[in-house]
């Protein structure tokens, strides 16, 4: 549905994006992850159109976004911020969606704002975090758009509006087939509702990965012996520390999981017990670097 090819983008003469190439496919959430100024929101503003890219291209549907800009009207770029829709009221914001989005639906607009009791006679200005997270949502799946992208959608928002934010992104996801695209740093949460995690690191995409292959490539096993040390046991190219707390050690087991595992067992150790392995990991093992210690 949407393809990025060989994209860079370089600001003030410092290389942000290098030969970027990806695609994301209907029907499927995928999860932007990366440590803090690595590029995500200057790619998914590319992906959007807000910013041209240096060279290469993003193709919605097999259209040039730069040559065809009407195209845009099949996607809807959600900001890490609303306070530049402040000054509008909501039936504003509607008149607006309106004219930008010929397909705008008025009627499940107004349906989503009954379900989640938002006012309708009411400026921005006047909502809380919460519900401008809410209602730029129920805007972005209003104008029946194929691609939506967000960017730190849940950012500073309640348990309870977190929850509501996403189950009606996956509800909208499996029943119209829509891809998106969200970068957060809530990992815990992205893992319950993403399908593919794509992790940035200088400049590129490090990995783009499947939450199923994450869980069954990689194994996450605590540790402890009474006299041996853990670190001699095993092959540092496959085997990642993510802590050592006491005696316990937690392993990140990348590959050849068996193998490792029977090593581990057969020092008699104290403690052997498989974690379940999450995002966090997979960021941590990736980006934090071997030996990190909690
Ligand atoms: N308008 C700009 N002028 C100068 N530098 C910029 C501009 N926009 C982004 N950058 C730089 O580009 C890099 C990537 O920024 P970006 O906001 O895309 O990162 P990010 O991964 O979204 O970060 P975060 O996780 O902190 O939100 C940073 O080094 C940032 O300083």
């Amino acid at each position: 549905m949407l393809t990025v090819q060989n994209l860079s983008k370089a600001i003030d003469g410092k290389t942000i994006l290098e030969d970027i190439n990806f695609e994301l496919k209907s029907g499927s959430i995928t999860g932007l992850i990366g440590r803090n100024g690595v590029g995500k929101t200057t790619l998914l503003r590319i992906m959007a159109g807000i910013l041209d890219p240096d060279q290469g291209e993003v193709l919605l549907e097999g259209v040039n976004l730069s040559t065809y800009p009407l195209i845009k009207q099949s996607m809807y770029y959600v900001p890490d911020s609303m306070n530049v829709m402040n000054s509008y009221s909501v039936k504003e914001l509607v008149r607006l969606h309106q004219s930008m989005y010929e397909q705008f639906d008025q009627e499940a607009f107004y349906t989503w704002l009954d379900r989640f009791q938002l006012p309708t006679n009411r400026t921005l200005r006047s909502f809380s975090k919460g519900m401008k997270a809410l209602l730029v949502i129920i805007l972005a799946l209003s104008t029946q758009s194929k691609l939506i992208i967000l960017d730190e959608p849940t950012n500073g928002l309640d348990v309870i509006v977190k929850k509501q934010v996403m189950q009606l992104l996956v509800e909208e996801v499996s029943e119209r087939q829509l891809a998106l695209i969200i970068s957060s740093h809530h990992l815990q949460e992205l893992e319950k509702i993403a399908d593919v995690v794509m992790l940035m690191k200088d400049t590129r995409i490090d990995s783009m990965i499947s939450i199923e292959d994450v869980k069954q490539s990689f194994k996450k096993v605590q540790v402890a012996f009474a006299d041996v040390s853990t670190h001699s046991l095993f092959d540092k190219e496959y085997v990642e520390v993510l802590s050592q707390v006491g005696r316990v050690t937690t392993l990140l087991i990348k590959s050849n999981a068996v193998h490792t595992i029977r090593l581990l067992q057969d020092n008699q150790p104290l403690l052997l017990e498989e974690l379940p392995v999450t995002i966090e990991d997979l960021f941590i093992s990736r980006l934090g670097g071997n030996g990190y210690v909690s």
